[in-house]
């Protein structure tokens, strides 16, 4: 075959069907924009090949200016793209155009035929990347020149049945134009605004500069592209600020640059998070060589990480197959795992080499590195040398220091080293008062993943336990070798015990202890056995019922028999009558001192608050 169309020359494409168009048309509906993608990437593809080949000394010619352009033409109905790259020569068209795609699209129409959900992803899988214009277009037209000396230009032309025609044409400059004249069906696309927001979205920061409506509309070298030892901070703010006009400033980024064993570079930033849970995932943008893919990562970044915001660009993602297959994808895996990898890496980068900055920084990122902790054992590992703890003087400990710092007070008796916590300083004052008065320390974890994390890393620390302060009485949360004793007889405990169950029975559901306690602690002390609580904070977090959301609460409530209150309601019994049920003045004080224990633990409300209330005043 001769290497150009000496004249007009009709052919049959190569294709068992007699029209895959209607086929291409219905199957990629819900992506019918993605044409403009295609065919401005190919524009961008030929120029990058010509100026690789003016590298290599294999182009002698003026390369002039490169950039793409898109034209619109509302009147002729047609869109047409520009390059000035390599061109093709009728025999390029034939092998390129003519056959390649078109055995892609016989393999596409077998295939398709048995998966449905494969739809929108065929494209650029079987070299179809073309004749998505067909999507578009009643007619497709392609004028060409190649860079090659001497070459002739050539005119293709497809109206989207099986024929096409090919023969020579007029054009000056190397280079292609791809005019699609729009069909009927997709005149949206003849709407300026549509085409510049298409444009906006993938052709962002394609490397070649893209011209529509006399206005460059991209960044061709964005901050990923170039080298980290160029770049100043203030680079990469501003192009956080381009990706995210509204966002606070970042905390911090890594800049992503890999070749072996698979291509990659990208940016990521990590946002303020603070407590928001709820903040939306969808802020990694991924690229291929540039080209706007999806911001949808979920396969490629490990779920915790999803919190991030920036951008990864790696044309060894295959992006235009199906989700399982690209979760199977062994590229796809080592990927996660890389970035994974240099985030824990330079997250204990900061850590060693700027302590104090971490710490500062904790609040905002402490919920992604807990997320992480609890969720992909790998960044777990590492993150167990910088993952911080705060105690309530707002000293922040890793793991290790912490055990070290409080081992000596709060080793119970099984060797078991015991972590207090709070979840809401306020609230537990009593309890977190009564533990600092015994010298232990207490940790502050209070936010919206913490139930989830001290559930998630509580076996992965050897030999420690973690404890809300007022999940039982502090003799118990840390069991000693050496008690206090009682100065109840095991009569009068056995007295103190029957009062209170008798005086209390009922709802919620009791149990009932006598317990020796310092004197300077409550009288009555109640708690939420830890095991309940975690239970239902975790269900409500995550906002779904747990198994034990309907379980009724379950209290402990525990007499301080060397408390001289209980002495006094002993007495008030025995003074009153052989019979406990008729100790009015001994009820009066249980009930007392029962409501003083539900007010500090925040768990007197309602009606009961208002009774005791009007009691108290009553008394005044
Ligand atoms: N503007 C252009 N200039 C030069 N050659 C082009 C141009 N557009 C397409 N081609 C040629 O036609 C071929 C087929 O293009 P097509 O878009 O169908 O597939 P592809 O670009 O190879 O793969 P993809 O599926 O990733 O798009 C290209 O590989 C290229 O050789």
């Amino acid at each position: 075959m001769e290497a150009t169309a000496s004249a007009t020359e009709k052919g049959q494409l190569s294709i068992h069907t007699d029209n895959i168009f209607p086929i291409i048309k219905k199957f990629l509906y819900s992506d019918h924009e993605i044409f403009l993608r295609e065919l401005v990437s190919n524009a961008v593809d030929a120029t990058q090949k010509l100026k690789k080949l003016a590298g290599f000394g294999e182009f002698n010619g003026e390369l002039g200016e490169l950039k793409v352009t898109v034209k619109l033409d509302e009147e002729a109905k047609t869109i047409t793209i520009s390059d000035r790259g390599i061109g093709m020569t009728a025999d390029e068209i034939k092998k390129y155009i003519n056959q390649i795609a078109f055995s892609g699209a016989a393999e596409f129409v077998e295939k398709y035929k048995e998966k449905e959900d494969t739809r929108g992803n065929i494209i650029g899988n079987f070299g179809l990347g073309f004749y998505s214009s067909f999507m578009v277009a009643r007619e497709v037209e392609i004028i060409t020149k190649s860079f090659q000396e001497g070459a002739e230009a050539v005119r293709w032309t497809c109206d989207g049945s099986t024929e096409f025609s090919i023969e020579p044409a007029q054009k000056e400059d190397r280079g292609t134009d791809i005019i699609l004249h729009v069909a009927e069906d997709s005149e949206e696309f003849l709407q300026k605004y549509r085409l510049s927001g298409i444009l906006e979205k993938y052709g962002k920061f394609l490397p070649v500069e893209i011209e529509f409506d006399e206005k460059i509309i991209n960044n061709p070298s964005p901050i990923w592209t170039r080298q980290p030892s160029e770049l100043k901070d203030e680079d990469y703010i501003a192009f956080y600020k381009e990706l995210h006009p509204m966002s606070e400033d970042p905390l911090f980024w890594i800049h992503l640059n890999v070749d072996y064993p698979f291509n990659l570079t990208g940016v990521l930033y990590f946002p303020k998070l603070k407590n928001d849970f709820s903040i939306k995932k969808e802020k990694i943008q991924l690229y291929s060589r540039q080209v706007f893919i999806t911001d949808e990562v979920k396969d490629v970044v490990p779920d915790f990480l999803q919190l991030l915001h920036g951008v990864i660009d790696s044309p060894d993602i295959p992006l235009n197959v199906s989700r399982s297959y690209l979760q199977s994808d062994s590229n796809v895996k080592k990927i996660n795992g890389y970035i994974t990898r240099k985030v824990a890496d330079k997250l204990s980068e900061i850590f060693r080499n700027d302590r104090e900055g971490f710490e500062k920084k904790f609040d905002d990122i402490g919920l992604f590195v807990k997320y992480g902790m609890i969720s992909d054992d790998k960044f777990g590992e590492k993150a167990k040398e910088f993952c911080l703890v705060k105690n309530l003087e707002g000293k922040h400990f890793t793991f290790e220091e912490y055990t070290e710092k409080v081992k000596e007070n709060q080793t119970d008796k099984a060797g078991t080293v015991v972590w207090l916590y709070a979840s809401d300083a306020q609230k537990q004052d009593t309890y977190i008062q009564s533990a600092q008065k015994r010298g232990y320390d207490v940790l502050i974890f209070d936010s919206v993943i913490d139930p989830h994390f001290i559930n998630g890393i509580e076996y992965k620390i050897e030999k420690t336990s973690i404890k809300r302060v007022d999940a039982d009485t502090l003799d118990k949360l840390i069991e000693k070798e050496i008690k206090l004793e009682s100065v109840l007889s095991k009569d009068d405990e056995e007295r103190a015990k029957k009062l209170f169950e008798e005086t209390l029975g009922g709802a919620p559901k009791l149990t009932v202890t006598v317990e020796a306690m310092p004197t300077d602690e409550m009288p009555v002390v109640i708690t939420i056995p830890e095991f309940i609580r975690r239970m239902n904070d975790m269900a409500a977090t995550s906002g779904q019922k747990s198994m034990f959301g309907d379980m009724p609460m379950m209290l402990n409530v525990a007499i301080n028999a060397n408390h001289p209150v209980t002495q006094k309601i002993l007495n008030a019994a025995a003074s009153e009558g052989s019979e406990p049920s008729d100790a009015a003045e001994a009820k009066a004080l249980i009930r007392h001192a029962y409501n003083l224990a539900l007010l500090s633990q925040g768990m007197l409300t309602g009606s009961d608050l208002t009774a005791f209330v009007q009691q108290a005043i009553s008394r005044l």
